[in-house]
């Protein structure tokens, strides 16, 4: 353990960023009415370039016109090899409401990408004397983005979330898929060559790269997010890589259809039975200090000070949610 203290990330439930495209405004009343925590407007990869500049005043009218109650308000702005994006950045900053949140850019390479639209989002605040100081969060989807993951993820004070890109990440990294997130048909493990038959276990191609951001997140206290899950017809495949995502870190993940928000909010929300056993915990926990024991047997299995530390997760994040 260093001795620093390890740095919380922002307290505000993140289960479910729902995106929409900027391009289709007739969606943004019902994106709004959702039950996710997060809505990232879309003015990138799902806009097509000739509709940039409308997708653009659409989400900027849409923080005037749309109630987005306690949603955390995100919009994607074109990645910084475009000419796209200074736009996105200086009209949205001169022109949106005071509900925009946060701004998410894509791609990001290294720092110094953040530190780019930091130092642009500064001069258009202080110029336009916004009050609400706007926080980012980035994309890792790119070989450089995950070589470069932890200078990324100290580059500004302004970040707050970190997501994983599957399908921009499976571009960059010359990966054999077009499909985004979730079981690869090609990534598989087979038994030894003397099993009959021999048995087939599908592995996880994206787990690296998530714990390298989940460790490059919990390192600077921002939150660690899982990206898309394309095929939305596959609910069974959805929770399944969103289980493993939270089992390593992560609070929450994309829904790019409305049919996965409820899917990730139950997935990242501790159940009742997550947070009773984390409160017995603490309980036991509290018993053995009283009795001046460090460890404890809890059902059957060691508990320590450790364990007061793991339970302490699942318990702040139920009462966050004030789902405890
Ligand atoms: C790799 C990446 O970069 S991912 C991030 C960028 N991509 C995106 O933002 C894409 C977001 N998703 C979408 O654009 C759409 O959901 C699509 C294109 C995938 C599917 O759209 P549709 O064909 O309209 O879906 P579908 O017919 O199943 O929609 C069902 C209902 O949900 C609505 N809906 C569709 N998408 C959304 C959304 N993102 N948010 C809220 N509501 C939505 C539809 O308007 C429809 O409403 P209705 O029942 O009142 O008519
Ligand atoms: O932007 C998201 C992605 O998967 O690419
Ligand atoms: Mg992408």
């Amino acid at each position: 353990m260093s001795f620093r203290v390890q740095p919380a990330p922002p307290a505000r439930p993140n289960r479910c960023q729902l995106f929409g495209p900027g391009s289709r405004p007739a969606i943004f009343e019902k994106m709004a009415a959702s039950a996710a925590d997060v809505i990232n407007l879309d003015l990138e990869d799902s806009v097509a370039p000739d509709d940039k500049e409308e997708a653009r005043r659409n989400v900027i009218a849409a923080t005037h016109e749309i109630d987005w109650g306690s949603k955390h308000l995100s919009v994607r702005i074109n990645g910084l090899d475009t000419p796209w994006w200074y736009r996105d950045v200086v009209e949205l900053l001169e022109n949106a409401s005071e509900r925009l949140d946060q701004i998410m850019i894509p791609k990001v390479g290294c720092a110094a990408d953040v530190y780019a639209v930091d130092a642009l989002v500064s001069a258009v605040e202080a110029a336009k004397g916004r009050k609400k100081r706007i926080s980012l969060e980035v994309i890792i989807e790119t070989a450089a983005g995950i070589t470069h993951v932890n200078q990324i993820a100290a580059a500004s004070p302004r970040l707050q979330a970190m997501s994983i890109g599957a399908a921009d990440f499976a571009a960059s990294m010359g990966m054999q898929t077009t499909g985004i997130g979730g079981t690869q048909e090609g990534y598989y493990m087979l038994g030894p060559k003397e099993q009959r038959p021999r048995q087939l276990d599908y592995a996880d191609p994206w787990h690296w790269a998530q714990a390298a951001i989940v460790a490059a997140c919990r390192t600077h206290g921002l939150l660690p997010v899982d990206g898309p899950f394309g095929d939305f017809s596959d609910t069974e495949g959805f929770i399944a890589q969103a289980r493993r995502s939270a089992t390593l870190g992560m609070v929450g993940k994309w829904a790019i259809h409305p049919s996965q928000v409820a899917l990730a909010n139950e997935v990242f929300t501790p159940s009742a039975e997550a947070v009773a056993e984390a409160r017995a915990i603490l309980a036991a926990m509290e018993e053995a200090k009283a009795s001046g024991a460090g460890a404890a047997v809890y059902k059957g299995r060691l508990v320590d000070l450790a364990s007061i530390r793991q339970a302490e997760v699942i318990v702040r994040q139920a009462e966050m949610i004030g789902a405890g």
